[in-house]
């Protein structure tokens, strides 16, 4: 444990606000737990709607507080929403809208709190103009904690952002991508804090006995588990072919796929539109399909899976290496090419879907085949020592930067 000091004297405070998706508030409560078992104040603002599942992931510490903020009106908007789980695409959009709305009350929650830095995410572009002035250390990182290297990065930041930022904050580490966040470094012009890959402690929880029993049917490591995280959903026509490359490697499997929230519809019987004929009956001793929420960390530490079939989410691949699962890539969207090409390529420890150059479409034979090739060198994530050294040097940075 660190001390709780800063070498000015004054316990550093950060205030975490993570746009209103679990995508992105689940690193920043990972950040959050690691950087208050090093003695860091937090401050976590978040809408109501999350903060029950917020405070079921954040460890139980005096440092950190959860800030409930209140999502302004907006036209279209059903009020008691503030998740873009429970939201349409059209909806998140007007989230973001209730967003921009917030900025006098997150303006008087930073004069009361007083915070040393805010952590904020890719859509508060209006924030540099409200907190600079408030700030008690004019120096404050200003950047998603998502694996935004590269050309998101570009892409999200809008121009005004740049200027004002002064520091990028990125869920990484050299031992990952070191060249790449060089790279970052010069072409903005900014120094770059890493918090390391926030490795997740192990759940408290146990798995659910359905999962449980069905899963111990198989031998270790035999089984191919297969999600694509909390906001990327496949079309039907590549639900089948995931599908019939599962059935066709002849392996057990668990695929959980779920559908674009719109309000309407019944995702079971989505699922089964999906689904090609007779496929469920022709796998039903080996194979289950799941839709909505399951528990994915407890499913890849389970000793009978062995394979990771995956959209590249950066906290599902850092899972993945944690529970030695091999690693099978199906990025759809953003940062998951990124993290993708960086996992096959650079570190070759998975292995990424060949897809058609056209409209990045893979098929069955595809799947199959790349569930049959194995990947390694993912070490330095286990070891402890290293993924605590980690939050040191970036607990230390911080002090730095504020004193
Ligand atoms: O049924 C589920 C689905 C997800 N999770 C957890 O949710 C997290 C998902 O993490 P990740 O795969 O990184 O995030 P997503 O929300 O799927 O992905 C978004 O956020 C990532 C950064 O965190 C980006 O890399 C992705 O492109 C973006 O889509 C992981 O901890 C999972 O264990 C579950 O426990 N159960």
């Amino acid at each position: 444990m660190e001390s709780q000091e800063g070498s000015s004297g004054s316990q550093l405070h950060v205030v975490m606000f993570p746009w209103l998706a679990f995508g992105h508030i689940t690193p920043f409560v990972q950040l959050s737990n690691k950087l208050a078992s090093h003695g860091v104040q937090i401050s976590f603002l978040s809408a109501p709607v999350n903060i029950q599942r917020i405070s079921s992931s954040l460890s139980s510490s005096p440092l950190i507080k959860i800030i409930p903020v209140h999502i302004p009106a907006v036209d279209g908007l059903p009020p008691g929403l503030g998740c873009t789980a429970d939201m349409s695409p059209a909806l998140a959009d007007l989230l973001k809208v209730a967003l921009d709305k917030m900025q006098p009350q997150i303006e008087s929650l930073l004069i009361d709190l007083e915070p040393h830095i805010v952590f904020i995410d890719f859509v508060q572009h209006w924030f540099p103009s409200i907190a600079s002035p408030l700030i008690r250390y004019q120096n404050f990182p200003f950047r998603s904690l998502r694996s935004c290297l590269r050309s998101l990065l570009l892409t999200n930041v809008s121009k005004q952002c740049e200027n004002c930022l002064t520091l990028l904050l990125l869920k990484s580490c050299d031992e990952m991508e070191g060249p790449y966040l060089d790279y970052i470094s010069k072409i903005y012009g900014k120094p770059v804090l890493l918090t390391g890959p926030l490795v997740p402690e192990p759940p408290i929880d146990k798995l659910e006995e359905k999962w449980e029993k069905w899963l111990q049917k198989f031998p270790a490591k035999s089984v191919v588990f297969c999600s694509f995280g909390s906001e990327t959903f496949l079309q039907d026509e590549q639900i089948k072919e995931l599908v019939l490359g599962l059935e066709q490697t002849g392996l057990p499997f668990i695929a959980v796929l779920n559908f674009v929230p719109d309000g309407g519809g019944d995702s079971n019987v989505k699922l089964k539109i999906a689904f090609p004929i007779g496929f469920a009956e022709r796998v039903q001793d080996r194979g289950m399909v799941h839709t909505g929420w399951v528990q994915q960390q407890l499913i890849l530490a389970h000793d009978s899976v062995g394979c990771y079939v995956c959209h590249a989410g950066l906290s599902s691949v850092i899972e993945a290496f944690m529970n030695d699962c091999q690693l099978v890539l199906l990025p759809q969207r953003g940062d998951q090419f990124l993290n993708s090409k960086l996992v096959s390529g650079d570190l070759e420890a998975g292995v990424q879907v060949t897809r058609d150059d056209e409209h990045g479409h893979f098929n069955e034979e595809d799947l199959c085949t790349s569930l049959l090739i194995m990947g390694n060198g993912k070490d330095f994530l286990l070891k402890k020592y290293i993924q605590d050294s980690f939050i040191t040097n970036f607990v230390a940075e911080m002090k730095r930067i504020v004193n």
